[in-house]
């Protein structure tokens, strides 16, 4: 288990990460999820010991990054792949890092594994952005850590690479792997994680299972009309939510379509539209970053 406890960095007088607690458990995938700027990278790397924290401390099964012996057995981590050294060929890279981490050299079987059976005598600088990310997992992957760390590890691969990728992380998952993975796009991490975190500003703004996040998921009635503060007016006093979208519909939560339009007609005001929509994932997120297209009403 990974295990972030009150984590805390500021970088000048600027907060970076404010009070970062969450818990990657084994066998699970957490997708770690916020706006560009948020502080993932940030809270990886302090996991990782490439930065250190003011405050607070990272743990893998109780342990600080810094005191494993040999890190690559136990922490699997792609931060970012550019940091292959471009010079040397991808089998050599993979030999370099298992023979300096005390870990058998298995190039030929992970460079199959991710897909880059072919591509092992061809230098690092040569490869593609996608196919260095293929590299980079296959380097995670060389010491089968328990634990992994991916920061945005879809990036640059095509539709068949992703495809690939989601099937082997559920592949480590199943095993017992512990995953932290991140992105900007919560969607995508709806297909593979069953935990989501969210960071917001540097501090985490949202953090439960999928299945959590989905009873969230009430839906709302969008209705467009003439009277909008009287159509929001009333359904409150019936006890629902309203509020003003951006595009000036009234949304309500907590009534049918069919009482709003029983609350409409009783007071006379007419309805261009009534629409039902349930708040995806994506909403529950937004609403989380403060991204919300819904502005409250009076
Ligand atoms: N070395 C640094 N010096 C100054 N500011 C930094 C440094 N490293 C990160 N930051 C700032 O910290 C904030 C968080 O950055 P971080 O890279 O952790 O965000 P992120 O969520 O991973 O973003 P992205 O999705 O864009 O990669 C950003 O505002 C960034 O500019």
């Amino acid at each position: 288990m990974i295990t972030f406890e009150n984590v805390s960095k500021t970088i000048g007088h600027r907060p970076i990460i404010v009070d970062v607690s969450f818990v990657v458990p084994d066998g699970r995938v957490t997708g770690f999820v916020g706006p560009n700027g948020a502080g993932k990278s940030t809270s990886m790397r302090v996991a990782l010991g490439l930065t250190s924290a003011q405050q607070g401390q990272a743990l893998f099964d109780g342990r600080d990054y810094r005191s494993l012996r040999l890190p690559l057995r136990e922490v699997g981590s792609l931060l970012d792949a550019r940091w292959l050294m471009p010079n040397l060929r991808a089998r050599d890279v993979l030999d370099y890092c298992a023979r300096t981490q005390g870990v058998t050299p298995r190039s030929t079987s992970l460079l199959a594994l991710v897909g880059l059976a072919d591509a092992g005598d061809r230098r690092v600088g040569q490869l593609s952005l996608g196919m260095r990310q293929r590299l980079g997992i296959a380097v995670a992957l060389l010491g089968s850590p328990r634990h992994l760390i991916l920061d945005e590890p879809l990036n640059g691969l095509d539709p068949g690479g992703i495809a690939w990728l989601r099937d082997l992380i559920r592949q480590l998952r199943d095993e017992g792997v512990g995953i932290l993975l991140s992105s900007h796009i919560v969607s995508e991490l709806a297909l593979i994680a069953d935990n989501i975190v969210v960071i917001n500003k540097g501090r985490i703004v949202l953090d439960g299972t999928l299945d959590e996040l989905a009873i969230q998921s009430r839906p709302h009635v969008l209705a467009r009309t003439e009277r909008p503060d009287d159509l929001a007016q009333a359904t409150r006093a019936r006890g629902a939510t309203s509020a003003h979208d951006v595009t000036g519909r009234v949304v309500i939560s907590g009534l049918t379509a069919r009482e709003v339009f029983h609350v409409a007609a009783h007071l006379g005001i007419a309805l261009d539209e009534l629409t039902t929509r349930e708040r995806s994932l994506d909403d529950i997120y937004r609403d989380a970053i403060g991204e919300t297209i819904i502005q409250e009403g009076e």
